[in-house]
């Protein structure tokens, strides 16, 4: 599990590691784990041009004992002092292992962004400001955070760095997962610190957690007891939606998937796909995609049966407080405008903040579709999807979606980890049948089995 903790919650830890350790000894740390990564992506050390962007804190302190360490490897080190107090031990370090205080640097090979870290409020100074636009086109590597970014909220407000790589310490913070601040913070490498965290609010699921988590069938299962899902998507005028919700449905993560809807996209959809049979008893529903008009009935429908149920799309503006079943909601931003009365943009600024509140007073789990899209429970934890490629922004990929997840939940996944399990997988099968090229929602749905096999077992 990829976890994020929040600025409180790595002082904490870091205050209770510090006592049992000599002072400054986890910010040599710090320190040799970003000289590395710097060493590592400019290829070379011996003659290279580093300069360091320093704040007044330990941010600006870790950036200059590492650059120490690596003027002692050759390369040619500059400060740039952006403020009257530096780490006093920091400075004394890199003089002494060579490099120079400058004012006017030189064009580096590299900018190592040492201006504040989880000590640091939104935005940037002017002379900040000023400082990265002289630099601009030159790589940047971020100590801890990109400087300027909302660390907690992955929010960004007002100018910031964008880097290349961040390295960062102990554990990633939320900004390195959560839009439009993960956007900024490049890759982003992890140096282990020793630090020991409390439960994360904030993660991502690895191959491992998704192999753990996915339904398996027993030794002695048969298709009732691996789970039946029902989909209500699709009309007459809208069909794809339909085939491609089933399609999703239907790729082997329960035992059966049944529809329910227009007569003639059903028959579509079994011509497409023969082993779907019509209604009768499910444990989940999917509901909503190109339903149009009918979209608020079927949900009545698929609610009066008491199973957990996926809502999409059309049938998101008829969801009514309290859900009577276990939910997983799966609106994007625009969605989730017209069902809340937010600004679609606040939405797209502050995605983290909305899906949180949006779970909390549906009472549902919320998937907030997006680059990384968001999962959100009503108890506040939040499960942040990276996998996936842009080319998986396309017409018909949510369907899939949203059959895939019924066919979790029907397998008997909570809802939260079906929503977040289901969408890893989506952007992975997505990953695969694009190849690094363009992609169609079908494609994404047929190349989930392979997906899954590419797991480790569980
Ligand atoms: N925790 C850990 O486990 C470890 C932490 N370590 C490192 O310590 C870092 C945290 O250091 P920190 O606490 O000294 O805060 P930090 O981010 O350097 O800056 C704070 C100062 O900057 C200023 N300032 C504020 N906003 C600003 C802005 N927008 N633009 C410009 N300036 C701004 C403000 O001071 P002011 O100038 O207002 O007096 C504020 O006091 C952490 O990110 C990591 O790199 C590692 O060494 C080892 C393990
Ligand atoms: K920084």
């Amino acid at each position: 599990m990829r976890r994020a903790h929040t600025v409180e919650q790595v002082r904490a830890a870091e205050a209770d590691l510090m006592a049992r350790l000599p002072e400054g000894a986890l910010m040599q740390r710090a320190a040799a784990g970003l000289a590395y990564a710097v060493v590592d992506l400019l290829g070379s050390a011996y003659g290279r041009r580093v300069l360091l962007l320093v704040g007044s804190g330990d941010n600006g302190g870790d950036a200059l004992y590492a650059g120490a360490l690596l003027a002692r490897r050759g390369v040619q080190v500059e400060a740039w002092l952006l403020s009257e107090h530096a780490h006093p031990g920091g400075l004394a370090t890199l003089k002494q292992a060579g490099g120079r205080v400058t004012g006017r640097p030189g064009r580096p090979d590299l900018v190592v962004d040492g201006i504040v870290g989880i000590g640091g409020r939104p935005g940037l100074r002017p002379e900040a400001v000023a400082a990265l636009r002289s630099l601009d086109g030159v790589p940047v590597v971020a100590v801890d955070t990109p400087s300027g970014v909302g660390v907690d909220t992955g929010e960004l407000d007002g100018p910031h760095v964008t880097a290349a790589v961040t390295v960062t310490f102990g554990t990633h913070k939320i900004a390195h997962l959560v839009d439009p601040a993960a956007r900024a913070s490049g890759a982003v490498h992890l140096v282990d610190i020793g630090l020991d965290l409390p439960e994360a609010p904030v993660e991502a699921l690895q191959p491992d957690d998704v192999a753990a988590l996915l339904p398996r069938p027993r030794p002695d299962a048969q298709k009732y007891t691996r789970g039946v899902v029902g989909v209500r998507a699709g009309s007459a005028e809208y069909p794809g939606a339909g085939l491609l919700s089933v399609a999703g449905a239907a790729s082997g993560l329960c035992g059966m998937v049944r529809y329910v809807g227009d007569d003639a996209v059903a028959d579509r959809v079994r011509e497409a796909h023969p082993e779907v049979v019509g209604a009768g008893r499910v444990q989940a529903w999917v509901v909503g995609s190109g339903g149009g008009k009918h979209a608020g009935d079927e949900l009545a429908a698929a609610l009066a049966d008491g199973v957990p149920t996926v809502v999409d799309a059309d049938a998101l503006r008829h969801v009514r407080v309290p859900i009577a079943v276990p939910a997983v909601l799966t609106p994007h931003a625009g969605e989730l405008a017209a069902m809340t009365g937010a600004d679609r943009g606040d939405i797209e600024a502050r995605p983290l903040h909305h899906a949180r509140s949006a779970a909390a007073a549906y009472g549902a789990v919320v998937l907030l579709k997006g680059r990384h899209t968001l999962i959100a429970a009503p108890d506040g934890r939040v499960r942040v999807t990276t996998t996936g490629t842009p080319w998986l922004a396309t017409a018909g990929a949510g369907d899939v979606l949203g059959g895939l997840i019924g066919s979790l939940l029907a397998a008997g996944l909570t809802p939260y980890d079906a929503a977040s399990v289901g969408s890893w997988l989506h952007g992975a099968a997505a990953t695969l049948a694009s190849g690094g090229g363009p992609v169609t929602a079908g494609a994404v749905a047929a190349s989930i089995p392979a997906a899954v096999r590419g797991l480790a077992d569980g």
